[in-house]
């Protein structure tokens, strides 16, 4: 672990009230000193004229942290300044001519971990705060900051350890019928962990379109009205929309908040055979979007043949009628008029409805990322190649067992952490 000084800039950059820089490291008292801002107690605020090479640089409000008590476990001090590009820029200039390096984006929250002061499940949070632009998003990092996450990884690994030392045991002291015993007692612990593991992979998908975003797509044939739709859903003129069937060709995604959900809708290209070779294109990339969407909204205009996008619904999704003021629905479903605005709200209320139902859960989810589900879905690869085993080759069972056990330790960043650092830390902010 570097001994280097680092400090970034923690506020947004540019002209505000106040700008914080954030310093962390050994040479933090010193430097303190240097600027003449020496002898605060810690975590006491003290307002100083930092000064630097015979210039006054500002009157700053000041804090120090004393190791370990701090956000990285380092010696960290804030300088509050009056937000002007020139102070910041001048104070920077300062602490680089002092000794200390810009840090590294996510370079503060890399030490805390580095420091045990959280697990990689909370780093993670941290970065989801600072993103989070709903209120369900900002919940969802709050609770994993808070160690939602981690706690659900504990309590399997918990279970994997008393299903690996029953196993252990029996090869250890095996007793003339080893499979018999094996089967009769790490057995049901192991089929418990592959329990708890099928359940957290069923509920995965829940805290990821929390994070990422539950997705909706708009299909039906061409001249539906599906832009018209999209347009009005988003409030404001993002697809073209004309009178010629085939209008839309590229997939155009625009996000919603909906019930504190963030939803991507999707516009898509009207679904017909075409000769046209990038209708057609436009077509495959439609009905790509329809199978992956979490939700699909047929639009069908009264008098729309129903065909082409039939094959797409699935038990669930939403049919809507478009076009109503030029016409009765011709079948079960919401109707409305992008053209007079009629039923979109019910449209709006239905789709926070869905959303809501599917998003919502009183447990905390046990996935908010890829990261987390590639490790279960390999942890539970391992215990059941671990069951199949048990019988026949209880080593082997074991080994499997610990493989598992490595999956689930690297979400929290408990083995394995080289590799999956740079992937955790390469999306923060600088001064995170
Ligand atoms: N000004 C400021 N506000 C901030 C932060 C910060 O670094 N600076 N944070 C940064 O993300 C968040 C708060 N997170 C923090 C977490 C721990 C400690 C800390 O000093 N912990 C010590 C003392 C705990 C205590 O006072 O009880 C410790 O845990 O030992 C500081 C900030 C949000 N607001
Ligand atoms: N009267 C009326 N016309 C509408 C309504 N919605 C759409 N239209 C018209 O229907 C035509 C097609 O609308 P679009 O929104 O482009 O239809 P689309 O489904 O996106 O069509 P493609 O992109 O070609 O698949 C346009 O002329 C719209 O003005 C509506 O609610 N009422
Ligand atoms: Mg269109």
């Amino acid at each position: 672990m570097s001994h280097d000084t680092i400090f970034a800039l923690a506020t947004p950059p540019g002209r505000g009230a106040v700008a914080v820089i954030r310093l962390s490291g050994p040479q933090v008292a010193g430097t303190l000193e240097a600027l003449g801002a020496g002898g605060l107690k810690p975590r006491l605020a003290g307002v100083r004229t930092l000064a630097h090479a015979g210039a006054a640089l500002d009157q700053a409000l000041v804090l120090r942290f004393v190791a370990p008590h701090s956000y990285t476990g380092e010696d960290v001090a804030e300088l509050h300044l009056h937000g002007g590009r020139a102070v910041v820029e001048a104070v920077s200039a300062a602490l680089i001519d002092t000794g200390l390096r810009p840090a590294e984006p996510g370079e503060f929250t890399r030490r805390a971990f580095q420091n045990g002061r959280m697990d990689l499940t909370q780093a993670e949070a941290v970065a989801d705060l600072i993103d989070a632009e709903t209120s369900a998003q900002a919940r969802q990092a709050l609770g994993q900051l808070e160690g939602a996450l981690a706690q659900t990884y504990a309590a399997l690994r918990a279970r994997l350890v008393r299903a690996l030392a029953l196993v252990e045991a029996e090869i250890d002291f095996p007793d003339e019928d080893v499979p018999e015993n094996l089967a009769r007692s790490a057995g049901p612990v192991l089929d418990e962990l592959i329990q708890a593991l099928e359940a957290a992979l069923g509920d995965a998908a829940r805290g990821e379109r929390v994070r990422d975003g539950y997705r909706v797509v708009l299909i039906g044939e061409t001249n539906a009205g599906k832009s018209s739709l999209f347009n009005a859903l988003v409030a404001r003129d993002a697809a073209i929309v004309t009178p010629i069937p085939g209008t839309t060709r590229d997939v155009l995604d625009a996000e919603l908040t909906l019930g504190g959900y963030r939803v991507i809708l999707s516009d898509t290209a009207g679904l017909r055979d075409s000769d046209d070779a990038v209708e057609a294109e436009g077509v495959r990339r439609a009905r790509a979007r329809a199978e992956s969407a979490d939700l699909r909204l047929w639009v069908r205009a009264p008098g729309d043949p129903d065909g082409a996008a039939a094959p797409f619904v699935r038990s669930g999704d939403l049919i809507v009628w478009t076009k109503a003021d030029l016409g009765a629905p011709a079948g079960e479903g919401l109707s409305v008029s992008a053209a007079t605005g009629a039923g979109l709200e019910a449209l709006r209320a239905a789709l926070t409805d869905r959303v809501t139902a599917a998003l919502s859960g009183s447990d905390f989810p046990p996935v908010t990322r890829a990261r987390h589900r590639r490790r279960l879905e390999a942890a539970r690869s391992a215990a059941l190649s671990a069951r199949h085993r048990l019988a026949d080759a209880p080593e082997l069972a074991g080994e499997e067992l610990r493989r598992a056990g490595a999956a689930l330790a690297a979400v929290t960043g408990a083995v394995g952490v080289e590799e999956i650092l740079g992937e955790v830390f390469a999306n923060f902010c600088i001064g995170k």
